[in-house]
């Protein structure tokens, strides 16, 4: 039916009601959206997107020692795990049901160097991590970043050379890194770093060693961004990162760029692509998920957690509602599923609710 001014062209020629009185002025609408809001069974009822754990991923800090849990001061909530304790939170994400959750290293400032050699340490923390958790919880999905920043003495993600990044190079140390994460146990490979050409490299380097089956999510579109302040503090990156990564990551500006990111990198064998960071840049989530139709992922990063948790801890904001709305958010935008330092509180609230 056409509809014109709130009253659809079929009935524009029909009588209209008169109002009753002038006290109580009535519009003349035949359409009231409202009626579907009036009660929660009804709002239930027309709810056109639902959060489930299905969607979560949750993203884990680990660091060396034993048995300690330390609180990152950026990200309210947020602890550095050691091994031990990774997998009593892997433990903690299998009886919520969350699929999978995703691994970051604080690596000692003594073990960085300007190769970020001890990504390739096939005993290093995550790798550590993932046989610790996979022997405990085989069915939970285990992801692992790969990129050097966490490793390296200057904090980017590749090799550095007289202030340049260099992309084929670190491609060829990005491969060794995915192999080393692979023959740990490693469920997903996600590639972090940027560099062109690297999704084909790890795939081809994957399959040629017997890891056919390890599938690739790729940080397909990721922004240089402000919003990785807090990850920066988590890892222990901020302090000796010099200059920014704007020669590899997104400039904020651009959204046809990222169509063309991604198109490569489904191309080059990606199996799930990513987004980041999220709640500022919903558009580029649903250009992807329209012009791809990939399974279609969304990093709510650092900063982003940081914003609501800080605001929430303030009393600023209700939290709890905050977090639900960012997270439906994304799924309305399109994504298949959300990595977010919020998992294992939303899978709560969900269960609470069912
Ligand atoms: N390549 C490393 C990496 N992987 C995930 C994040 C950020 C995640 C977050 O902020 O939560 C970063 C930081 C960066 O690129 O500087
Ligand atoms: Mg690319």
């Amino acid at each position: 039916m056409a509809i014109k001014f709130g009253r659809p062209i079929e009935l524009r020629d029909a009588p209209r009601r008169q109002a009753e009185t002038l006290a109580a002025p009535s519009l003349d609408l035949t359409i009231r959206l409202r009626r579907n809001r009036k009660t929660e069974w009804a709002r239930r009822l027309v709810r056109e997107n639902v959060l489930t754990t299905n969607d979560l991923i949750w993203p884990m800090f680990v660091v060396d020692g034993h048995n300690t849990r330390t609180p990152v001061a950026s990200m309210p909530g947020v602890e550095r795990l050691t091994v031990d304790q990774i997998v009593r939170d892997a433990e903690r994400a299998a009886k919520l049901n969350i699929p999978c959750i995703a691994l970051f290293p604080f690596t000692e400032p003594a073990l960085r160097d300007a190769e970020g050699s001890e990504a390739l340490n096939p005993d290093n923390l995550v790798c550590q991590s993932v046989r610790a958790i996979k022997k405990e919880f085989p069915d939970i999905g285990v992801l692992c970043d790969v990129a050097l920043d966490p490793f390296t003495s200057h904090g980017h993600d590749g090799l550095l050379e007289d202030g340049k990044i260099l992309n084929d190079e670190t491609v060829a140390v990005l491969v060794k890194q995915a192999l080393t994460q692979a023959e740990a146990g490693c469920d997903v490979i996600a590639p972090s770093d940027m560099m062109d050409g690297r999704i084909g490299a790890i795939r081809d380097a994957l399959d040629d060693n017997g890891f056919g089956d390890v599938q690739i999510m790729s940080y397909a579109a990721k922004y240089a961004s402000a919003f990785y302040g807090p990850f920066r503090d988590a890892i222990g990156s901020a302090k000796t990162l010099t200059g920014d990564k704007r020669t590899y990551q997104m400039d904020s500006a651009n959204s046809d760029e990222a169509l063309r990111e991604v198109e490569l990198d489904i191309a080059e064998g990606a199996d799930m692509v990513m987004v980041k960071p999220g709640m500022p840049y919903l558009d580029i989530v649903r250009r992807v998920k329209d012009t791809f139709a990939m399974p279609t992922f969304v990093y709510q990063v650092s900063g982003e957690y940081a914003m609501i948790a800080g605001a929430a801890a303030n009393g600023w904001i209700d939290g709890e509602r905050a977090m639900m709305e960012s997270l439906v958010g994304f799924k309305r935008a399109g994504a298949d599923g959300i990595l977010t330092y919020f998992a294992p509180q939303a899978a709560e609230k969900i269960r609470a609710e069912s």
